[in-house]
């Protein structure tokens, strides 16, 4: 889209002939808009027109080049500044690319297709900044928090009020929760709200990384470090340099590298493997793990003084389960995504269908939402989810009748209509695979069928 807009060209040029020479070349081009000047001052007063490239006269009679170049820069660092200069001395180049001049070229008989290429490459180094700042806001708008973490449970609202104390600062911050409670979504949001939202969030998953590759993943190696080692890698932590790193699945991460880990989070700085330059890091570390850590602490799985140095600010997701109506409000918002994906009108969810999704514990929290939704969505034959529409996933059946809330006694009647089922009603094969006495199933039986069971 930026491609189409029309490049602003100040030509600032002291010299008659010059002028003609770069009139007649840069307007041969239907895509530059030029405009020109005569001296530094005439060029400055007209900025707020913000030009993309300027050309500019090394030697203006009325100002040093060096001068209307810092004032341009100063006005706005991303005008593309080309020296055109009749002088060729190497160190007033130099001079004046350090003090941040795109190009520099001489007036000689290549100047036109220097010229040329030269704006060629500005326009695409303008675009390109443009872009940048464009999908930034964009990727800051699409994690403010209520537009990307849907729901208004008081659960979530918990979890937007320590958000907001979190990005204010730098602090650690862990997150746990079930599979798929939004746990990477929670760490994007926290990092695209805070301060560091321009520098990188670089993700690792933990789990799912080799344990020999871990290392150089995190760490980075010096070329020849071990054999493989063919080139210099970058870690991760370094790729996220004055941004945030996301460890997933911290809870796997074997107890050797837990060690290496928490000299890098209390020294802040790291050393490549097979190199020994130490370069000091400044990122804000997110954890996060679906395991209560603390009992992986008890169970000597994970190393206490990392524990407490990850933990930081810690943030518990709620089950979806825990959320009330927000399955619903979730469930809304994934059609509506949906229907627009696919270019579809708008769905609705019919009330019985809404109860059967309140009724579902979700084992796979949002993820698992969002897929029974969209199958909904193309099974459903009316633009309205109808119960039977809604299917849910059958490997996670056993799951989902323990997240049930039942007492003691009615999980026990389940578990026996289960055997009978799956034994012919064989009530002696059922004693025995249960390890009950005969006389008390028959009393069970009973009781079963007084409540309907
Ligand atoms: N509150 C929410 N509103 C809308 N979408 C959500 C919400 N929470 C999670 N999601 C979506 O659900 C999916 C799963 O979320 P995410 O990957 O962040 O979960 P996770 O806890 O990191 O999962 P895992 O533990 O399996 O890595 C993603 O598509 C995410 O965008």
């Amino acid at each position: 889209m930026y491609e189409k807009d029309p490049v602003k060209i100040f030509v600032v040029e002291d010299d008659p002939a010059y002028t003609k020479f770069l009139k007649y070349v840069l307007e041969l081009n239907p895509d530059y808009e030029v405009q020109f000047y005569t001296s530094g001052k005439e060029c400055l007063a007209n900025l707020y027109k913000n030009p993309a490239v300027v050309t500019l006269d090394y030697s203006l009679p009325d100002m040093p080049g060096e001068k209307v170049l810092s004032q341009i820069r100063s006005h706005d660092p991303n005008i593309n500044v080309i020296i055109v200069s009749a002088q060729e001395k190497i160190h007033t180049a130099v001079e004046l690319l350090k003090l941040g001049a795109y190009d520099y070229i001489a007036k000689d008989h290549e100047t036109k297709d220097r010229l040329l290429n030269s704006i060629h490459n500005a326009r695409n180094r303008t675009s390109l900044i443009k872009e940048i700042d464009h999908l930034k806001k964009e990727i800051s708008e699409k994690y403010t928090f209520e537009k990307s973490i849907i729901g208004t449970s008081p659960a979530i609202k918990r979890v937007f009020s320590l958000l907001e104390k979190a990005v204010q600062t730098n602090i650690s911050v862990s997150i746990t929760g079930e599979t798929g409670t939004g746990k990477e979504l929670v760490a994007k949001a926290l990092h695209y709200n805070s301060k560091r939202k321009n520098k990188p969030f670089v993700a690792v998953n933990i789990a799912a990384i080799p344990r020999d590759l871990i290392e150089s993943e995190l760490f980075g190696h010096e070329k020849g470090a071990f054999t493989g080692a063919i080139t210099r890698r970058i870690g991760k932590f370094e790729e996220a340099e004055g941004g945030s790193i996301f460890l997933d699945e911290i809870g796997e991460m074997d107890m050797n590298l837990q060690a290496k880990l928490l000299r890098v989070l209390q020294e802040r700085e790291i050393t490549r493997i097979g190199g020994n330059q130490v370069i000091k890091l400044d990122v804000r570390i997110i954890a996060a793990t679906h395991k209560d850590l603390s009992e992986e602490v008890k169970g000597g799985r994970f190393r206490e003084d990392l524990y407490y140095r990850l933990l930081g600010l810690p943030i518990m997701l709620p089950p979806l389960r825990e959320r009330g109506q927000d399955a619903i409000i979730i469930a809304k918002h994934f059609l509506d995504q949906f229907a627009h994906d696919n270019g579809m009108q708008k769905f609705k969810i019919s009330p019985e269908a809404q109860e059967k999704l309140l009724q579902y514990p979700f084992p796979g929290n949002i993820r698992e939402l969002k897929s029974v939704i969209e199958l909904a969505a193309v099974m459903a034959e009316e633009q309205e989810l109808r119960p039977q529409d809604i299917s849910f996933n059958s490997t996670t059946r056993m799951e989902s009748f323990l997240y049930q809330e039942m007492s003691m006694q009615e999980f026990m009647y389940r578990i026996i209509r289960h055997y009978l089922n799956k034994y012919d009603n064989n009530v002696l094969e059922v004693a025995r695979r249960l390890d009950i006495g005969k006389s008390s199933l028959y009393r069970y039986l009973k009781e079963m069928e007084t409540i309907g069971i």
